[in-house]
């Protein structure tokens, strides 16, 4: 599982200096963010709110598709993951991001690699740093461990490997309940296995800390961006800083409810639904009274499977809007064109175009 996804940066490396989030009383101008920087940095801001749906709620199928279809995005709760389990990866991540930080190096990313401590890959797109750590697992993370906790590592494992697991049912439900919405049926997702449970998919969990920020209004967490995902499923501690962006309304936070989790819609099933549901442009800002932390569960297919626009959502009398492709394809594009991969390969006329 973990090597296919490693694979694509081999070619894609990126060279971030790592470096301490500097301790300071004002923001150093290299952490300091303008509309230069990002183009919607100041976008208005609104009151509206995502939608909260419970998954246990009758019309849970009508309201997901409703919040693909408007946001690409919704809170959920009634999820079925144990809270014990959400309380443990918080306290796994605490415990990661206190570690002194040249612990933390040991694990550090390589620069051709996936795995490990380092800032987000996104950072190479931007001319500022943003204020933010971050570490990502993708297949075992028994090796990194053994490097941060050098006695206490074989129980993180563990709890990493149950956060995966009800993550990738949770996930496959999902898909099925926002799928569903739009008439498709487990028959026209050979893909989905024999059980319709998405055996075989492959994912990445990634865990974010924002510390405390002397100026968070100058300063950026996480750079806008959509996820290259199917979906991800977030987990954010008590502490707000998550922001969704509508065309329509601006940017919005998505407050912190208790034992809830954030549903995002990735850009492969923005692809998968022909466009239908977007993928949704999100950022994380951050504050100067409480550190935030947030486990994100980025999913998506087999790494060499081909996605391409479901028949059933294509009008029969127009080309679908998107090429087939690979996610190990569609991660390389975005490795390259980062926000602006979907549209560059809707103008792809064949797969064969794509390297
Ligand atoms: C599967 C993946 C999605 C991701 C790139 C990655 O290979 C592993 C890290 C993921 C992440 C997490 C933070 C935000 C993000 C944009 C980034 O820089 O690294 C996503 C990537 C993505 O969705 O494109
Ligand atoms: O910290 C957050 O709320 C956002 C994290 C995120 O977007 C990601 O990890 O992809
Ligand atoms: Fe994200």
């Amino acid at each position: 599982m973990s090597s296919t996804l490693s694979d694509v940066f081999r070619s894609h490396p990126i060279h971030i200096p790592l470096s301490n989030l500097p301790d300071f009383k004002a923001l150093p101008d290299s952490y300091t963010w303008t509309p230069k920087d990002d183009l919607l940095f100041s976008a208005s801001a609104s009151d509206e709110t995502l939608p909260l749906i419970d998954l246990s709620d009758p019309h849970a199928t009508t309201l997901v598709g409703h919040a693909c279809n408007t946001w690409g995005a919704f809170q959920i709760t009634n999820h079925g993951v144990p809270s014990r389990l959400l309380d443990d990866i918080e306290f796994l991540t605490g415990s990661l991001f206190r570690l002194p930080v040249q612990r933390k190096l040991k694990a550090a990313r390589s620069e051709n690699g996936v795995s490990g401590y380092g800032v987000a890959r996104i950072a190479s797109f931007f001319n500022k740093k943003m204020w933010s750590e971050g570490f990502t697992v993708i297949g075992s993370p028994l090796q990194d461990f053994r490097k941060l906790w050098p006695s206490h590592h074989l129980k993180y494992c563990e709890i990493i490997e149950e956060y995966g697991e009800h993550m990738q049912k949770l996930a496959a439900k999902l898909m099925w309940l926002a799928l569903g919405s739009l008439g498709v049926e487990e028959k026209d997702i050979k893909w989905a296995g024999p059980n319709s449970d998405f055996q075989g998919t492959q994912a990445a969990t990634q865990l974010n800390h924002y510390p405390i920020c002397p100026e968070p209004d100058r300063a950026m967490g996480l750079a806008a961006h959509t996820d290259s995902t199917l979906m991800t499923i977030l987990y954010q501690n008590n502490t707000a800083g998550l922001q969704v962006f509508r065309d329509d309304v601006g940017w919005v936070t998505v407050p912190p409810v208790p034992g809830s989790l954030v549903v995002n819609v990735g850009d492969l099933l923005h692809i998968l639904t022909n466009g239908i549901f977007p993928s949704v442009l999100h950022r994380a800002r951050v504050n100067h009274v409480r550190s935030r932390f947030s486990m994100a569960y980025l999913w998506g297919p087999p790494s060499d499977l081909m996605i391409s626009p479901l028949p059933k959502l294509v009008d029969p009398l127009q080309s679908p809007l998107y090429p087939s492709l690979t996610w190990k394809q569609y991660l390389a594009t975005k490795a390259t064109h980062f926000n602006q991969s979907l549209s560059i390969i809707k103008n792809y006329l064949s797969s064969d175009q794509i390297s």
